[in-house]
């Protein structure tokens, strides 16, 4: 890349601090162009204002008390990324974080973050490829990994104990290092895959001098059900995931075991979050040859209705002292939903928002390379994602069937309320 476009990127994240408050007040500043909108109406007012109408219904709420993208209905696709910052300059990472907050709070309402026809002799501010999309229901949502609270910054005092490292969990053999962990993450959720992708790719643009991709991920078909309106998808594996999900609609649970309360040692992290993403790669020839019956005890669960083994629905409640005739649980002891139900973790839940992903073949086996993209978000990983996934490793049926091949934690900040927020500023001084 040559030396005047990071110049002028320079100025844009420069600028983009001071227009943070007057993009999301009134659609100046940085970011104009609707992504709806022709590049010759970008000035229609007209035109723009029914576009901007017609738009709203695909929108989730950039701002608000927690951040969307956890509670808020999960859409159909994922793009996620970790970041690891390479500068060295408290400063040059503020800019980048209220950059990437003004574009975030641009691009959930449907809009780039910049025109794509600015100057002929200029690369456009913003990459394109979502121009026309709408909004799709896109969700942003950022956390700050336990290495952004090294020495580089001054955060060390700021890093929360339940942001504690992970420790290693019977079962993490086979995770990457390159694909774990990371300074930063950015979890981009949409009903559209470009759009997903679009913030990724203009992160990683904005980002660029300050911070790296780490690693990335996409994913489709969303696991998990996070309200009662959605119906529960499947999973590769075939079974309906998501049915004894934490649901958008249950208040106590998600102030139970979602968001961070006064219980917390980091006053700033009241009414955020902590996320929990392990890739999770599914022996799917392996499992193809296992027989209906054994398929549905390793889950505990009917492969089509859903319904626990013993009941008739998928909505249920598994019954986990049922014994068959001959004295034997009906759900089996090494079943997954058994050892993952709050029944047997001391009442402790997560809040599952994960995707299926496909990354081609491994080719040292040609085996499919595909699994579940698990995402997991909780109060306190200590509680919660760290005994559950102690047990499962340990017993868990589907152990057989399926390798997690990656690892991070991430503390996900509240949600931003105002223009010229973003992640972390009060962290900063
Ligand atoms: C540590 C947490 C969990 C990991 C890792 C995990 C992996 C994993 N799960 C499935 C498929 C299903 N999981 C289901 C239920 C379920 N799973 C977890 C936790 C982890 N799963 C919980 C807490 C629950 C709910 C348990 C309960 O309360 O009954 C189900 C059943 C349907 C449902 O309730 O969602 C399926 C199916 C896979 C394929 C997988 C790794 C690849
Ligand atoms: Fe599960």
């Amino acid at each position: 890349m040559s030396e005047k476009p990071v110049t002028s990127r320079r100025n844009l994240l420069g600028g983009a601090l001071t227009a943070a408050g007057a993009v999301a007040a009134g659609g100046v500043g940085f970011g104009i162009a609707h992504a709806t909108d022709s590049p010759s109406a970008g000035s229609d007012a007209t035109k723009a204002k029914a576009t901007a109408a017609k738009a709203a219904s695909d929108q989730v709420p950039f701002f608000g008390a927690h951040q969307a993208g956890i509670a808020t209905p999960a859409q159909d696709r994922l793009a996620f990324a970790a970041f690891d910052i390479t500068s060295t300059d408290a400063q040059a990472v503020q800019v980048m974080l209220g950059t990437w907050a003004a574009a975030a709070a641009q691009m959930s309402k449907g809009l780039l973050i910049g025109p794509v026809e600015n100057t002929p002799s200029a690369p456009p501010i913003d990459t394109g490829e979502a121009y026309g999309l709408g909004a799709a229901n896109l969700t942003v949502t950022v956390g700050f990994g336990p290495s952004f609270f090294d020495d580089r910054f001054g955060l060390a005092k700021f890093r929360p104990a339940a942001l504690a490292d992970l420790p290693t969990l019977p079962g993490d053999g086979s995770i990457d290092p390159t694909r774990s962990g990371g300074d930063l993450c950015v979890q981009a959720c949409a009903d559209d895959p470009t759009v997903a992708f679009h913030v990724i790719r203009n992160f990683a643009r904005l980002a660029r001098g300050t911070a790296v991709m780490k690693w990335s991920q996409l994913g489709f078909g969303r696991t998990s059900s996070t309200s009662t309106e959605q119906q529960t998808e499947r999973n590769l594996m075939g079974f309906k995931d998501g049915t004894r999900n934490i649901k958008a609609q249950s208040t106590p649970d998600l102030d139970d075991y979602v968001w961070v309360g006064e219980e917390t040692d980091q006053s700033w992290m009241k009414g955020g979050s902590y996320l929990v993403a392990r890739r999770i790669r599914m022996l799917v020839e392996s499992w193809d040859t296992d027989y209906l019956t054994d398929q549905e005890n390793v889950f505990g669960r009917y492969k089509t209705s859903g319904a626990p083994l013993g009941g008739k629905d998928e909505f249920d409640t598994p019954d986990l002292t049922a014994k068959d005739p001959q004295g034997q649980p009906v759900i089996p002891l090494n079943a997954h939903i058994r050892l993952a139900a709050p029944e047997t973790n001391n009442g402790q839940k997560i809040l599952r928002r994960g995707y299926s992903y496909t990354d081609g073949i491994d080719s040292t086996t040609g085996l499919l390379d595909a699994g579940l993209f698990f995402i997991a978000y909780q109060k306190d990983p200590r509680k919660q994602f760290v005994p559950i996934q102690t047990r499962l490793g340990q017993q868990d049926n589907l152990n057989e069937y399926i390798r997690h091949t990656s690892s991070a934690l991430f503390a996900v900040p509240p949600g931003l309320t105002a223009s010229g927020d973003w992640w972390g500023k009060s962290l900063f001084g």
